[in-house]
């Protein structure tokens, strides 16, 4: 873990350094990296990371663009062949995208249940797209769905795998303000109610504040940030322009403390 990690002025938000000491009453992590790295060509693109996340943390993933975050969820997601490194990530893991994936020539329930086992995959699919809130479109075709349902269906074709590790990549970057605002507040009950460990990669200092635990900053495929929020969802307005102003300071953006507050709506109905 790099040191360069801001001095907190606030109690409600502390950065902390991560120690790797075992600790008897915490959970063994479900995702666990040590001196991590990639390179293509020349490039190392991450760094020798040291990353633990527990069982049903919510983590989310800041960086500038090229910092290495994409690398990163693939690694998580098994999609690269990371040769024999110090890498743990748990069997169960499913991914949802910027854009949701659905096959175009399948209905939306098959698209839920493609891959799934047993007799009652049906049942399993349709149980998922209510959670969701896509109960009335069960026979529709994807290319009917507007982007917040395909990003709904997107969602319960994850959570039907019941996955221990949920990867969330810029999900609702394509999305309009309202639209997204809905599906944080979905995101944060389905979390709730399945309690994935989830590791969402954004580019939105709000939408990272409003939904996570533990906010990391990568940056040339290093940890520089690490700060963990301890004040409930909803209750995060009032402590969020220390932590907003460290943030965009560690994404190089130089912006006096609660300098965007005014101009950026936060969205407190996220819980
Ligand atoms: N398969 C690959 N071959 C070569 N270089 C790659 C490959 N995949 C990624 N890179 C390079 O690795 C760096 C990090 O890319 P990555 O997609 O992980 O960044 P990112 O933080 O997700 O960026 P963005 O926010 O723009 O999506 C970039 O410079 C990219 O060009």
């Amino acid at each position: 873990m790099d040191a360069r990690v801001a001095a907190s002025a606030s109690t409600e938000f502390r950065p902390v350094t991560t120690t790797f000491a075992a600790d008897p009453r915490q959970p063994d992590p479900v995702v666990r990296l040590r001196g991590f790295t990639r390179r293509f060509g020349a490039n190392v693109i991450i760094d020798g990371l040291d990353l633990d996340i527990a069982p049903g943390e919510f983590v989310a993933l800041l960086g500038r663009s090229g910092s290495g975050k994409t690398t990163l969820l693939r690694t998580l997601a098994g999609l690269d062949d990371i040769g024999g490194q110090d890498v743990t990530i748990p069997g169960s893991r499913a991914v949802v995208f910027q854009d949701a994936r659905l096959l175009p020539w399948k209905r939306i329930w098959r698209n839920v249940a493609l891959g799934l086992g047993g007799s009652d995959i049906r049942a399993r699919a349709e149980a998922a797209l209510r959670e969701v809130g896509l109960g009335h479109r069960l026979e529709a075709w994807p290319l009917t769905l507007s982007g917040g349902e395909a990003q709904r269906a997107a969602l319960a074709r994850a959570l039907v795998r019941e996955p221990q590790l949920l990867l969330l990549d810029e999900p609702f970057a394509a999305l309009d303000a309202l639209t997204r605002i809905k599906m944080h507040e979905l995101v944060l009950s389905l979390w709730r109610t399945h309690r994935p460990a989830v590791l969402m990669v954004t580019h939105d200092v709000e939408e990272a504040m409003a939904l996570a635990d533990r906010l990391l900053v990568l940056d040339h495929g290093r940890i520089v940030a690490e700060e963990r929020i301890t004040a409930e969802r909803g209750q995060r307005t009032a402590v969020a322009r220390p932590l907003r102003a460290r943030l965009l300071g560690h994404l190089g953006v130089d912006a006096p403390e609660g300098a965007y507050a005014d101009l950026i709506a936060f969205p407190g109905a996220a819980r």
